[in-house]
C-alpha cells in the first residue's frame, strides 16, 4: 500500500488510522478476493474470534516454530505502528501462541490486529478488547520461548495459497481474511468499489422481481 493508504474512486483507507473515506462501507475480505480474480483468501479456518472484529491494514509478516511464541514477542516490539501482525507457523502444533499479554502488549505498540494460522487463548478476554483477532484455534496449550529458536520476522510467509509479504493489504470479516499484493492495493479497492456497486443495483433489481438467471445471464 502505498504510504499505508489504499485508494478507490469510491472511497479510500486514509491516514495512520487508515479511516475509510467512501459513501458506501469499505469493501470486505470477499470483495477484494472477487475483485483480484478470485485469489488472496487466506485458509478458511482462519476466523475472528469474535464475528464483529475487522481489521484492515499493512501486513508485518511473522513465522513462529512449533511451540514456541518468542517471534511474536519479537514481531510486536519490531512492527511499525499501524501493522497487522500476519503469522504462520514453520510446522503446525496445537499450541496457545497467543493471549492476553500478548494483545495489551500489542495495542501498547499501536499494532491493528493479529492474523495467526495458528491458536490462541484467553478468549473471554479477548474478545471485548478492540483488538481483531483472527487465528486458526483457540488452544489452551502453553508455549515455550527459546532464544534460538527458528523462526523470522518481515519475510515472506505462505498461508494456505496465499503469499504474504510485509507491506501488502490484510483486509479481515466475519468471512475471513485476504491479502493484496501492496502493488495492486490501489487498482485492486478500486474494482472492489466498482463490484460493490454493481451487487447493489443487482440487489434493487432482485427486491422488484429480477431474476439471477436474467441479471447474470445464466439462461
Ligand atoms: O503467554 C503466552 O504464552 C500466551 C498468552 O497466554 C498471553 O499472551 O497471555
Ligand atoms: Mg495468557
Amino acid at each position: 500500500m502505498s504510504e499505508q493508504n489504499a485508494q478507490a474512486n469510491g472511497g479510500r483507507w486514509l491516514g495512520t488510522d487508515l479511516r475509510w473515506l467512501g459513501d458506501q462501507p469499505p469493501p470486505t475480505a470477499a470483495d477484494l478476493h472477487e475483485a483480484q480474480g478470485r485469489t488472496g483468501d487466506l485458509p478458511a479456518r482462519i476466523k475472528p474470534i469474535n464475528p464483529a472484529m475487522q481489521v484492515w491494514g499493512p501486513a508485518y509478516t511473522v513465522a513462529v516454530p512449533p511451540g514456541d511464541n518468542l517471534w511474536l514477542h519479537r514481531a510486536i516490539s519490531a512492527a511499525p505502528e499501524g501493522s497487522v501482525l500476519v503469522a504462520g507457523q514453520t510446522q503446525p502444533a496445537e499450541a496457545g501462541y497467543w493471549g492476553e499479554i500478548t494483545t495489551e502488549a500489542a495495542m501498547a505498540r499501536g499494532l491493528r490486529g493479529l492474523v495467526f494460522d495458528g491458536g490462541v487463548r484467553d478468549a473471554a478476554v479477548l474478545v471485548e478488547l478492540p483488538f481483531p483477532i483472527f487465528a486458526g484455534q483457540l488452544c489452551i496449550r502453553g508455549t515455550v520461548k527459546d532464544p534460538d529458536s527458528a523462526g523470522f520476522v518481515r519475510l515472506p510467509i505462505t498461508l494456505g495459497t496465499a503469499r504474504i509479504r510485509t507491506g501488502d493489504l490484510i483486509v479481515g470479516d466475519v468471512d475471513g481474511v485476504v491479502v493484496v499484493p501492496a502493488r495492486n492495493a490501489d487498482r485492486v479497492v478500486d474494482a472492489a468499489v466498482q463490484r460493490i456497486e454493481k451487487e447493489r443495483t443487482m440487489v434493487e433489481q432482485i427486491r422488484q422481481g429480477a431474476s439471477t438467471l436474467d441479471l447474470l445471464g445464466l439462461r
